[in-house]
């Protein structure tokens, strides 16, 4: 099953809840994972079920950068908060510098998150 994991900053989760809540049909086909809070949020404000990790200041980023390392992740959403510092940014610069390496599909907003879904459903 494709996997894929949902991300978002404090600033961004309202947004992330809402693109869950629109896309609810097609995120449901995945195999989904997510940081501690956003996916204790999902699981409260969706029908989706979520595995989840640490919340991201915990590890949860570095959790999710290890499965894209051993190529078990298939696409990252990460509503990343652009204009407030983040205490765990050496963590979130790795999370996105491994979905690099690996070439995996990695959206940071929400209009390159509807491709990412769009493309990796039905696959
Ligand atoms: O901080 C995060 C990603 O860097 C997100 O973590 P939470 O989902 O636990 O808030």
């Amino acid at each position: 099953m494709t996997r894929i994991a949902l991300i978002a900053h404090d600033e961004e989760k309202p947004s992330m809840i809402e693109f869950a809540s629109n896309h609810e049909e097609t995120l449901a086909q995945f195999d989904l994972t997510a940081t501690g809070t956003t996916g204790k949020r999902l699981m409260e404000e969706t029908d989706l079920e979520v595995e989840r990790k640490e919340s991201g200041p915990l590890g949860g980023d570095m959790m999710i950068g290890a499965e894209v390392a051993d190529g078990s992740m298939d696409g990252i959403i990460f509503l990343r908060d652009p204009l407030t510092a983040q205490p765990h940014e050496p963590d979130i610069s790795a999370l996105l510098r491994i979905c690099d390496v690996k070439d995996t599909a990695l959206a940071t907003n929400r209009a390159s998150a509807e491709f990412l879904i769009e493309g990796l459903a039905d696959q």
